[in-house]
């Protein structure tokens, strides 16, 4: 639905020329969540800001549903616009106006009759849950309301996207989580495809369905989030599961201070349930030390790692990682 070819935005000021986003492509689906996660001044921003042309790239396509955003003119990028709701992290609200003003906003652009205006408006209040609040002011709504509010007025027009720049970076944890479920009963109830920037791995675990990390400029890796925190290929994506609060760094565990052989177990769904670490014991005749361990509750099922060390004849050794493949257990020795 989002194809993103070969796009580069390159900042000029006076006789320096920064590479904010670096020839990134994408295919983001239907329907689908999907998180853009990096460190700070990765360009993220920027590249979540090309989407709908609040920058212009330097070089690339952006195609929706089949259409070049980028070489569209004023007037037909206006309509495209439509179909692109976006939310921001300090939530950008017109502070002298109330609640119910901010969402009739976008409608009123469109020239929607009074009377459509004030039913879609309510039936928007009821959506994201603030109908008590229609006549506050930004001012005096909490950072979640004030979100709620700037969901309602992003998909009043009822836009195939909606990108979220940090969305939930300001509020506090259990906001965070309110939020990103009324996000979640965005896409599955009216179908709108999600496209977040973040830099917490929290909320790529909590509702993203794919994700892309950005380093650099360049999208350096990108997979299901359950196969990314099965296996995170890059010393980054490593860094961001390892920064969840309870994940134990895996770093601080160097295989020459141990005399057995290192490995590093990842299972999925249901093989996390399996007593597997038992069950080496009992059948090959070695010693099992387990040096660290962790399990991640994704979406819909569970990501475990445990760094065990085994101990024993290299041949007993062999036959249990043999079982242990077999397990449907993922193997790596370190
Ligand atoms: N308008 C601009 N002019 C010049 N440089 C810019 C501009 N906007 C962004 N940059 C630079 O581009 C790089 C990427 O910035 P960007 O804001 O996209 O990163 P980010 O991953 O979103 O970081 P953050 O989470 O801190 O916002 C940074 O080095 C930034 O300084």
């Amino acid at each position: 639905m989002i194809k993103i070819d070969n796009l580069s935005k390159i900042f000029f000021s006076n006789k320096d020329k920064l590479t904010a986003v670096n020839n990134v492509n994408l295919n983001i689906k239907k329907g689908e969540i999907f998180g853009i996660i990096g460190l700070s001044g990765a360009g993220k921003s920027t590249l979540i800001r090309c989407l709908n042309r609040l920058e212009e790239p330097t070089k690339g396509k952006i195609f929706i549903d089949g259409i070049d955003l980028t070489a569209l003119d004023k007037e037909s990028l206006r309509k495209e616009r439509k179909e692109i709701g976006m939310i921001f992290q300090h939530f950008n609200l017109l502070s002298q106006k109330t609640v119910y003003e901010n969402i009739a906003f976008p409608l009123q652009l469109e020239k929607m009759d009074a009377e459509k205006i004030h039913n879609r408006v309510n039936e928007l209040l009821e959506y994201v849950d603030l109908k008590d609040k229609k006549n506050s002011y930004p001012s005096q709504l909490s950072g979640g309301q004030k979100q709620r509010v700037a969901i309602a007025r992003a998909i009043a027009n009822n836009p195939k996207i909606l990108l979220s720049d940090e969305g939930t970076s300001a509020l506090d944890p259990k906001t965070t989580k309110s939020i990103l479920e009324l996000l979640k009963k965005i896409r599955d109830e009216l179908n709108i495809t999600i496209v977040m920037i973040t830099h917490q791995m929290e909320v790529v675990k909590e509702i993203c369905d794919r994700v892309a990390i950005m380093e650099d400029g360049q999208v350096v890796e990108e997979n299901t989030v359950e196969n990314l925190f099965r296996e995170p290929k890059t010393k980054i994506a490593q860094a961001f599961i390892s920064s969840l609060q309870g994940n134990i760094e895996e770093e601080i565990i160097n295989p020459n201070d141990f005399k057995g052989k290192l490995i590093r177990l990842s299972f999925l769904g249901d093989s996390a349930k399996k007593p597997i670490v038992s069950k080496i014991i009992r059948s090959f005749n070695i010693d099992v030390n387990i040096l660290s361990g962790n399990i991640n509750k994704l979406q819909s099922t569970s990501v475990g790692h445990l760094i065990l060390e085994l101990i024993g004849e290299d041949e007993e050794i062999n036959k249990a990682l043999s079982f242990l493949e077999n397990e449907d257990v993922h193997v790596e020795v370190i």
